[in-house]
């Protein structure tokens, strides 16, 4: 077929930044733009990047799978390399497909439902200290939730314990990072600034933490009792040259899954919770499935696979707000992405946050309604016209693991509590930054039921 990049049109930028101030001042404004003026896909500049952004289903579908051997990942987050060094999400080629294969199994739906217990052990020893009828930054909340269930699942630390050790230098360092994201002049790292310097100092605290978990369990010959994610970790093989993950691997790997599996799920069950909160009747109703399938006593695994309605909500939320809103590859070869000829070096974007309100797949795409989800609606829309967890070979490992977190913490919570707006009209803003999060916090009321 012959190649053309015909008529792919997009917003007129500035001479030397391209979109890329636009899009800085309000992300979300200038995507949901694009969503409007443009079909399928649209052209953008950022500075000297050429980017399309790909909308419609079929071509996000051919950059993800089909013709993912023609991209890379997009280093647009490469402020994050320290952090994660070759971890799963930043690694490529035959290094990235010898870790997935080592780790793919600890996270298959039936491995993952081991931790359900332990999962609902945190969410109901963090709601314990809840006082009836007050008001709480239920993002908080939710980020210490889903930093404790983590740590234990990861390496079996307690709650208090973790948060001491790796919360506190963990969310220092994502901020620190976040911070040179956004910014145009990033000052060189060599450069003992006072940012430079405290995000050398969390690295150094998270490396002492983890690499002392792991030299502690290979000096104690300890590596076969642990049966947490580490232990598998350690204990795993490659099936081509049965060699064992080094403890610079462990370490990378372990970081990666900290980043990549404690802000995103903690923001999806906030979103729900504040979807909830705005949506009284929706919530009584995922209240009254609880009571149903679980009653009174804690939440077991058997109990997730009844909570459908419950499904249903959380899939709404990671449709309206997906944690991971914007992500993108670098061609490594001229490709053909439906009718557009995206050449070496340039990069395609995809956005979950605009593809999932195309009204072409949901009626009044900016409403909460949680029973568009119900019997086969996923079955009659195109696949990557939902597809918060990305798809193809890089698809999210913690998928199942991020299902099954959000079930049981929004389930604990609402069996114990209902939460409501501090005041009538109350709006939390989205802030798109690594991942989606509620601008300053859900600040909700509790009260007991
Ligand atoms: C609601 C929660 C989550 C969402 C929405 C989410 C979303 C995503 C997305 C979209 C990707 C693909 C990015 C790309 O293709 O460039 C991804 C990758 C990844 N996620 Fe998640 N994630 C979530 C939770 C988790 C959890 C709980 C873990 C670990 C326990 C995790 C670990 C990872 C890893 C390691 C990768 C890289 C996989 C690879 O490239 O092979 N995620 N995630």
């Amino acid at each position: 077929m012959k190649s053309t990049k015909t008529n792919v049109e997009g917003p007129k930028g500035r001479i030397l930044a391209g979109n890329l101030i636009d899009f800085r001042k309000d992300p979300l404004h200038f995507l949901n733009d694009l969503r409007l003026n443009y079909e399928r896909v649209a052209k953008i500049r950022f500075a000297n990047r050429q980017i399309y952004m790909l909308m419609s289903p079929d071509l996000i579908k051919e950059a993800l799978v089909t013709k993912s051997a023609s991209f890379e990942k997009s280093k647009a987050f490469k402020e994050i390399n320290p952090l994660v060094g070759e971890g799963l999400l930043t690694s490529g080629g035959e290094f990235h497909l010898r870790q997935r294969r080592m780790m793919q199994p600890s996270f298959t739906k039936t491995h993952i439902k081991l931790y359900a217990e332990q999962m609902s052990m945190v969410a109901i020893a963090a709601i314990e200290e809840w006082q009836s009828d007050e008001q709480r930054n239920l993002h908080a909340d939710m980020m210490n939730m889903a930093l404790g269930i983590i740590s234990k699942t990861m390496f079996s630390m307690d709650m208090k314990e973790s948060h001491q050790t790796i919360g506190a230098p963990i969310d220092e360092a994502i901020r620190i990072a976040t911070k040179r994201i956004r910014s145009l002049m990033k000052i060189p790292k060599a450069i003992p600034t006072k940012e430079n310097q405290q995000f050398k100092e969390s690295l150094r605290i998270l490396n002492e933490v983890v690499y002392g978990i792991i030299s502690q369990r290979r000096k104690a010959n300890d590596v076969a009792s642990y049966d947490d994610l580490l232990g598998i970790l350690m204990r795993e093989t490659d099936e081509a040259d049965h060699t064992y993950m080094t403890d610079k691997q462990l370490r990378d790997e372990v970081m990666t899954i900290f980043l990549a599996g404690h802000e995103t799920t903690a923001n999806v069950m906030s979103w729900a919770l504040y979807l909830l909160a705005q949506n009284p009747d929706i919530q009584a109703n995922v209240q009254a499935e609880i009571d149903q399938v679980v009653g009174v006593s804690p939440l077991h695994f058997e109990h997730t696979e009844q909570l459908t309605y419950l499904k249903n909500v959380i899939n709404e939320t990671l449709r309206l707000y997906p944690p991971a809103w914007m992500f993108g590859r670098e061609a490594t070869e001229d490709v053909q992405i439906g009718e557009t000829l995206v050449k070496a070096g340039e990069n395609v974007m995809v956005s979950p946050y605009i593809t999932h309100r195309l009204e072409e797949y949901y009626q009044d795409p900016d409403t909460f309604q949680p029973e568009r989800f119900e019997k086969d609606f996923l079955k009659s829309i195109p696949t990557y016209a939902f597809f918060p967890f990305g798809g193809g070979p890089r698809v999210c490992i913690g998928n199942h693991f991020a299902m099954l977190e959000a079930t049981i913490v929004l389930a604990t919570v609402l069996q114990k509590y209902s939460v409501s707006l501090i005041r009538p009209n109350q709006k939390v803003e989205a802030e798109p930054l690594i991942t989606l999060r509620p601008k300053d916090g859900v600040g909700l009321r509790v009260v007991r039921r």
